[in-house]
């Protein structure tokens, strides 16, 4: 499907709006042409006073007769002008507001894509559609559209007025009309390819850019700075050399339908004064077809920044609607969960997992239980799948096998925000948002108290760090959470989990970067708030999970031990030399 009937079918509200600004066009056309049909009718006043055309009409007077054209020449202007601040005002407003619509759904589509969608595709590359690409139909909109039905309507109506006075001359100056409109299809249809081109190229370089952006720190720590600017620089050498092709194209539309131009209105020249001459034509019509075949020819050469906009505009266009177009793979519909009703009870049942590429699965026939209101602790070798089976609780990913049941329904069935909204996850990379600390803790629950939010900073032993910073809790994070370090940004996500007060809290990794004391503080606050609540945690540190009441050993994708703490130093496997490794007891055995 073309991409402007994709945009017009998906943006069916805008219908009416397109009509009505297409008609102010359409109008502002026709009161454009007029005053060159004017100027052929006072010449002919002059010329043929009392036999002229307009006498015609009963005004057989040359002085009213011009009076009259004076009176015509001020309505047309003034319509002219009314419509042309018409449409424009229509036409830019329509621009706005689809820019404004389609960049809203575009972002509430992506919002709702799968994990495994983001990690096919470079961020960079998603803000170039939701931003760059979206800003390019809003050029289009802005100016092309008009431009394109005022150059077609202008043909028309200057065709017609052609063939009221002269069919012979109207033939011969209309000759090259074809022949340029299959040259600017046959430009833009090279086009097409090259512009498309380019905004992949555009796309791949905001992606690099971004990527560097924001890993500055290692950039610099790693004075790799030339080797950047090199990388960058062969994105944006890329990005140069497409729109170079499609330049060199671009470029020579203008020349070769001026060319053709140039042979319609010689001929209008020449063959239109021979039939003044031998008396076949009046002086007014001769000096009306001369004017009206430059106001016919010229605006095609238009055409060539048309078919520019046009094609430009196009690739973009196929680019937002290819992201909209992005079927949502992980359900947001389903049976609904109040968080009230939870109790919190989870199964893992036969769960094979392995992402999308990989061929070895990161999680690999897992079957478990827990409890409403129990813990559950996941410890293991890195890479071994621990955070994969959180991920798939919180369907980022849904497994290939098996399933997991939250309460005894199948997480797949249930309302995807409801069951997010049941467990308060805080996650091995804490995201915190550009705004102030009170606002990060109360991410999500704009409605949440100021004491509230203190209580929640205070269970996660923020409270102090917080009233130490410049503006306490109103002071802003920066970007990413910049402004504070890795701990710190830690404990205002346990804050935030907790302020949520779910039925369900999951910490994978949340006190990894807080120290010994810190985290001993943290435990004391944990061991109160969990309980009730079914818990799961993952840790390296064992003495984080301790007093779990399971603890699974996860290696290899696979449940390798499981059991109270006791119980695994008891059976002296993979836990126990962990364990006899992270307190020194004895030497660890050689595989771990
Ligand atoms: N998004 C992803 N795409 C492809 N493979 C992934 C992805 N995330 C993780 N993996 C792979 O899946 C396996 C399990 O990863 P997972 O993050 O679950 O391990 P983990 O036990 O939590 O490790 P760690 O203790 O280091 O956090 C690893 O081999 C990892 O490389």
């Amino acid at each position: 499907m073309h991409p402007l009937s994709r945009l017009f079918s998906h943006a069916r509200n805008y219908r009416r709006e397109v009509r009505i600004a297409s008609l102010y066009s359409v109008l502002n056309k026709f009161f454009d042409v007029l005053p060159e049909v004017l100027i052929g009718v006072a010449v002919d006043v002059v010329v043929n006073q009392k036999a002229s055309f307009l006498a015609r009409f009963g005004i057989v007077e040359p002085k009213d007769q011009l009076m009259l054209l004076a009176l015509i020449t001020v309505f047309v202007w003034v319509g002219e002008s009314l419509f042309q601040y018409l449409y424009d005002v229509r036409w830019r407003d329509l621009a706005q507001n689809l820019q404004h619509d389609l960049r809203m759904e575009a972002y509430r589509h992506v919002q709702k894509l799968d994990m495994a969608y983001f990690e096919r595709n470079r961020s960079g590359n998603l803000l170039a559609v939701l931003n760059e690409d979206i800003n390019q139909m809003e050029r289009f909109l802005n100016g092309g559209a008009n431009d394109l039905i005022q150059v077609f309507v202008g043909s028309l109506m200057v065709g017609g007025v052609f063939f009221v006075l002269t069919h012979e001359l109207a033939f011969l100056a209309l000759v090259p009309v074809p022949l340029i409109l299959y040259g600017a299809f046959w430009f833009q249809r090279r086009l097409a390819p090259r512009y498309g081109a380019v905004r992949e190229a555009a796309g791949a370089l905001a992606a690099r850019l971004n990527n560097n952006i924001q890993g500055i720190a290692t950039v610099k720590a790693y004075a790799a700075e030339d080797y950047e600017a090199g990388h960058i620089e062969q994105g944006s050498d890329d990005y140069r050399a497409r729109n170079g092709e499609a330049i060199r194209l671009s470029a020579a539309i203008t020349p070769v339908i001026r060319m053709a131009i140039l042979a319609g209105f010689t001929v209008t020249l020449l063959y239109g004064g021979f039939m003044a001459l031998n008396g076949d034509i009046g002086v007014g019509s001769y000096s009306v077809l001369v004017y009206l075949t430059q106001r016919l020819l010229w605006p095609l050469t238009r055409l060539a920044d048309l078919t520019d906009l046009y094609q430009r505009s196009m690739s973009s266009i196929e680019r937002v609607m290819n992201l909209l177009q992005t079927p949502v793979n992980i359900r947001y519909d389903g049976r609904a969960l109040p968080k009230a009703e939870v109790r919190g009870e989870l199964a893992f049942e036969g769960i094979t997992f392995a992402y999308e590429g990989s061929s070895r699965p990161a999680l690999d026939g897992v079957d478990l239980r827990i409890g409403a209101g129990r813990s559950a602790a996941f410890v293991g070798s890195t890479g071994g799948g621990k955070s994969t089976l959180i991920k798939l609780l919180l369907r980022f990913y849904e497994p290939q096998q098996g399933r997991v049941l939250l309460d005894g329904v199948s997480v797949n069935e249930l309302n995807l925000q409801d069951l997010r909204r049941a467990i308060g996850y805080v996650a091995q990379d804490t995201f915190l948002a550009d705004a102030s600390v009170a606002q990060n803790i109360a991410y999500g629950m704009p409605d949440a108290s100021r004491e509230a939010v203190i209580e929640a900073a205070k269970s996660a032993e923020a409270h102090d760090f917080i009233v130490a910073l410049p503006q306490g809790y109103d002071t802003p994070v920066g970007e990413r959470g910049m402004r504070l370090s890795g701990g710190q940004r830690q404990r205002l996500a346990l804050a935030r989990a907790i302020l949520k007060n779910p039925p369900i809290l999951v910490l994978d990794e949340a006190t990894s970067a807080v120290d010994n004391e810190t985290e001993a503080a943290i435990q004391r606050s944990l061991d109160r708030l969990v309980v009730g609540r079914t818990t799961l945690i993952v840790a390296h540190r064992l003495s984080t999970v301790r007093h779990a009441d399971t603890i699974h050993v996860i290696d290899g994708g696979r449940i390798a031990e499981s059991g109270t703490h006791e119980e695994l130093l008891a059976l002296d496997g993979l836990y126990a030399s962990l364990w006899r490794l992270q307190t020194g007891e004895r030497r660890a055995p050689s595989r771990v």
